[in-house]
């Protein structure tokens, strides 16, 4: 029997400044494939090549990843400033409606870091461009001349909500996260739940209050050797089970059709 497929939607990227590639980390496709159970297939995420329509009858669920580019400020009502930094219209293009969609639907995605923030916009909430500037805030930036594994290494907890979905998924009330992103949530879109915060008030853990589908999303990388990490390796594994479920739900209503 073939596995369950996740799209994976990557980003617009230059590679070596100046070859147009879309790309997304290895690690990605190793924790979708090795953790939860499924065949890892990267999107390139433009408008020009694909739509939510489709990618949602070819994939059974989605892992919408991290990126350095920021989602578009006018996809939340705001101007763009210098501070909101580079932007990937062509990934906002796809990534918004389909979470939406997702959401409708019941089809089960995977938000991290950026993915994070694109499901709080997706759902009609706004970010701060940087909030290491705001008062009271530590700098969840990554060290920028550090190795990779100083990159990706453990950096604060994150507590969940007593008795909350993060809690029972995790089997702990607090956990420790890495971080690598500079922006993060001002106001949590409609049906957001803010399930866990970083000890500076920052929201790190989200669901989609009421929806059919699996809808977590997390602003830290827990793809970050997912098969090892106590926190990464059940959040894959229950998105893997969700993505199997929907799968097999699908299928058997593609047979009796
Ligand atoms: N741009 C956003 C999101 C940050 C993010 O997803 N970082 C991951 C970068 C991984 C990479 O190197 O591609 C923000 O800054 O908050």
């Amino acid at each position: 029997m073939s596995r369950p497929v996740v799209g994976i939607i990557g980003n617009t990227d230059l590679l070596n400044g100046d070859y147009p590639a879309y790309t997304g980390g290895r690690m990605n496709a190793e924790a979708i494939a090795e953790v939860s159970g499924c065949m890892p297939l990267l999107i390139p995420a433009h408008p020009g090549y694909v739509s939510p329509h489709e990618l949602m009858s070819v994939f059974d669920g989605f892992l919408f990843t991290g990126g350095r580019p920021n989602v578009h400020p006018m996809e939340y009502g705001e101007e763009e400033t210098e501070a909101h930094g580079t932007f990937d219209r062509c990934r906002d293009a796809i990534a918004l409606p389909l979470i939406r969609a997702c959401v409708e639907a019941g089809q089960p995605f995977l938000g991290i870091c950026r993915g994070f923030q694109e499901v709080n916009v997706a759902m009609g909430g706004t970010l701060y461009p940087e909030i290491r500037d705001l008062p009271g805030r530590m700098n969840h930036r990554m060290p920028p001349d550090g190795s990779l594994e100083e990159k990706f290494a453990l950096r604060h907890p994150v507590r969940f909500s007593k008795g909350g979905e993060f809690e029972r998924l995790m089997g702990s009330g607090e956990v420790m996260t890495n971080t690598l992103h500079g922006q993060g949530i001002k106001r949590p879109g409609k049906r957001i739940v803010i399930d866990g915060h970083a000890p500076d008030g920052t929201p790190e853990a989200l669901y989609v209050k009421d929806a059919p589908g699996f809808t977590f999303a997390v602003q830290w990388h827990p793809e970050w050797k997912a098969g090892e990490d106590p926190v990464s390796r059940p959040l894959f594994e229950a998105f893997g089970d969700a993505v199997r479920a929907f799968s097999v739900q699908r299928n058997g209503m593609r047979k009796s059709a």
